[in-house]
């Protein structure tokens, strides 16, 4: 029965996904190398979270802060609330409303479009009296498709993973974008 149903939610979220990269991209006038690298249907996956409530949620993060990989997520949270994302360095809550989705930009979609939409950091704080159920939907530019820019070097979303798994057991953190960045000093 969930089956099912996830399926279903996945198609109807790769739709919207598609259907939003396509105007953010044609919205950018990018060269044709760069309009080149695309969201791919089939790396779409889907998380369901349970952010248990109780007095741990006075210490601990749902989830840490942090941007996604992806090129694009989509988030659907239930009215309990708590996912935040920074802005001119200030946390906000994005606060929930009943029937509305929340597209993240993802790494990915930061370097195809050369830094003109940007990656948004994020954390979810728990909730000390109720439970928070969220489905977040996930995509990915296609496999070996290499993401060209002018702000970074040539790398595919493979190499991208890598490094990043890479840094998070050698430093214990994400270095992300910046280690593809050209002339970086990292
Ligand atoms: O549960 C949420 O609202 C967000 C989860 C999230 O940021 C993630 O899985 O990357
Ligand atoms: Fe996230």
């Amino acid at each position: 029965m969930t089956r099912h149903y996830l399926e279903e939610y996945g198609r109807h979220l790769s739709r919207i996904a598609t259907t939003l990269f396509e105007a953010m991209v044609k919205n950018l006038n990018l060269g044709p190398k760069q309009s080149e690298s695309s969201l791919d249907e089939s790396t779409g996956f889907i998380r369901v979270y349970r952010y248990p409530s109780g007095s741990l949620a006075d210490e601990t993060w749902g989830m840490m802060e942090h941007t996604d990989s992806s090129v694009l997520s989509i988030v659907n949270q239930d009215q309990v609330g708590g996912l935040e994302f920074l802005k001119d360095n200030e946390w906000l809550l994005v606060n929930p409303i009943s029937g509305t989705l929340v597209v993240n930009i993802g790494d990915m979609l930061q370097a195809i479009s050369d830094d003109q939409y940007m990656s948004v950091k994020h954390r979810v704080r728990t909730n000390k009296l109720a439970e928070r159920f969220s489905i977040c939907y996930f995509v990915f530019p296609a496999k070996g498709s290499v993401i060209c820019s002018s702000k970074y070097k040539p790398f595919t979303y493979t190499d991208f993973q890598q490094q990043v798994q890479h840094d998070t057991k050698t430093l214990g953190y994400k270095v992300g974008l910046q280690r593809f960045k050209l002339n970086a000093a990292v």
